[in-house]
């Protein structure tokens, strides 16, 4: 390696040699056509091939430029000794970059190669369509010419990768909304993006352990499947349908995934999408290795089918079977999204998941259900008491070992455990009471969760009673309606009546139904 750079630093150092000496004694012209012939056969001769990666390349931003620059901040904060130091908008990280004109050494497959970030002043354009930097920027990328099949083209592909691995590291999760509707912005992008800064994360959501280690595995082995899912055939995307009550953490799952996985996500409002069309921009405006969620799938947009008409509420036979129609260019229809996550046009890009919410999946068209349509489904339940356990961890600072070892807690934690199930309290209602309470001790938080608990228990069971009440009344008054009959056999005959006796004993419904209007 060290011999590598000592030979291109002396080819270099002759090169400027040569041009000095030309400048100094010959006029312009003679000195270009001179330096032109000298680079020519200095080329010829010499054993190393360059490349020129400059910041600009015509009127667009060069990206390579971008992606070698953070590439080399990766290797130069060891072996450089000129560095820049920055903090780009957004980004939580600090970054190195090479030093204007300072070279530094780099190897790939064995290989040696030198980079040199060259910095020279720019003169003033006569006319330009935009204002360019003062200064011209560039690096030179020097190799071995026999190394040259080593370096084309997968060198730049993994310096790629690797920007854009740190890019991802260094910078905030992105959250992109359409809230504009289908308008673009200057730049011709219908999404409108903030810092992500949702702090939710596997480790503080509250479910079964066991299931979310299969969710975090499949996560997983999702982002790891490149290999997998190109081997197979299949495009490079997985779906999840998170389902249930509300405040049970579909929202909070999400975040937790993209924090995750590192990945973006794009908050696709649905009812600001008018057409298919639209929906397909705005699915080939999205980046890799992102998340694009629909919130509420079931109430989010009234899709039409195929032929334009409003669809039914409950489920009814596939809208996505439907005939074709020229009316679904104009409309968005379930169809649409159905190949927005499915078809072709879902295999633009790569690496993406698409996670539908909802709190009634009975709802939902059965289309959306099919199996292989939304890879996992997943429901979001009330507090189990593993979960109760995960919120004490979070609020409380209670550790599974601090409940265990405190005998203090026994007693609370088992009536806890008792209630928890069948009080049908949400983790955003757990959540709530120990916010409240959290500047009161342990005990008394969970103590004040236990009345809520018992508070919630007993409305619950007051509510049965309610309904149990109810029905005994109904059939004291069925009886004492007997009774007067009984008293006046004049009004019914025998025959009537024993048929009554009959129906009380059987508890058939008095117009021989199948007691529909009877309380469940
Ligand atoms: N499983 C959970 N783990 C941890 N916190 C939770 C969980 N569920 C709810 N929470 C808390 O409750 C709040 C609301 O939860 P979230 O928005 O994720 O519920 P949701 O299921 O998306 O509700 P909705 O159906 O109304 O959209 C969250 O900010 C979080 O603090
Ligand atoms: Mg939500």
């Amino acid at each position: 390696m060290k011999e590598v750079w000592t030979s291109v630093a002396s080819l270099l150092g002759a090169f400027a040699f040569f041009q000095s000496v030309l400048l100094a004694v010959f006029p312009a012209e003679l000195r270009q056509a001179a330096a032109k012939l000298l680079h020519r056969a200095f080329n010829l001769f010499s054993n190393y091939c360059y490349f020129y990666i400059t910041e600009i390349d015509g009127v667009s931003t060069n990206e390579l430029y971008g992606a070698v620059q953070l590439y080399l901040s990766s290797s130069a904060s060891v072996s450089a000794s000129h560095l820049s130091l920055s903090r780009p908008l957004n980004s939580s990280a600090f970054t190195f970059s090479l030093s204007n004109n300072d070279r530094l050494l780099d190897s790939f497959s064995g290989a040696a190669a030198v980079w040199e970030h060259a910095v020279t002043h720019r003169p003033a354009p006569s006319f330009s369509w935009r204002p360019l930097p003062d200064e011209k920027r560039g690096f030179t990328l020097c190799i071995r010419k026999k190394d040259k099949h080593i370096f084309l083209p997968h060198y730049l592909d993994h310096i790629m990768d690797v920007a854009a691995d740190i890019r991802r590291r260094n910078q905030d999760r992105l959250l992109y909304t359409n809230s504009r509707g289908g308008a673009m912005d200057a730049l011709g992008h219908p999404w409108e993006s903030v810092p992500f800064k949702h702090p939710s994360t596997f480790d503080t959501l509250a479910m079964d352990p066991i299931r979310k280690n299969e969710i975090m595995a499949d996560l997983r082995d999702f982002a790891a499947g490149e290999s997998f899912y190109r081997k197979t055939g299949r495009a490079w995307k997985r779906g999840y349908l998170l389902y249930g009550p509300p405040g049970t953490g579909k929202s909070s799952m999400i975040a937790a995934m993209a924090n995750f996985l590192g990945y973006d996500i794009y908050d696709l409002e649905l009812t600001e999408v008018h057409t298919n069309s639209e929906l397909r921009k705005l699915l080939m405006k999205t980046t890799s290795k992102s998340i694009i969620v629909i919130e509420d799938i079931d109430c989010s947009v009234s899709f039409t089918n195929r032929c334009g008409h409003p669809l039914p509420p409950s489920p009814q036979p596939s809208a996505a079977d439907d005939p074709p129609s020229s009316a679904s260019a104009k409309s968005l229809t379930l169809s649409g999204l159905l190949n927005f996550t499915d078809g072709l046009w879902s295999c633009c890009g790569s690496e993406r998941i698409f996670v539908f919410t909802t709190n009634h999946v009975d709802k939902l068209d059965p289309a959306l259900l099919r199996s292989g349509r939304m890879d996992m489904h997943i429901f979001m339940s009330y507090c189990s008491f593993p979960a109760l356990k995960i919120l004490l961890r979070n609020y409380l600072g209670l550790e599974e070992g601090d409940l265990a070892a405190r005998g203090e807690y026994d007693g609370l934690l088992r009536e806890l455990e008792d209630l928890v199930e069948a009080t049908k309290i949400t983790p955003a209602d757990v959540s709530e009471v120990l916010i409240k309470n959290r500047r009161y001790d342990e005990r008394t938080a969970m103590a004040q969760l236990l009345e809520v608990m018992k508070a919630r228990a007993a409305a619950r069971c007051g509510s049965a009673v309610a309904a149990d009440e109810f029905g005994r009344k109904e059939a004291e008054e069925e009886e004492e309606q007997e009774k007067r009959a009984l008293d006046s056999p004049k009004e019914e005959s025998t025959e009537e009546l024993d048929e009554k006796q009959r129906r009380k004993k059987t508890g058939e419904a008095e117009d021989g139904g199948a007691g529909e209007g009877c309380l469940s």
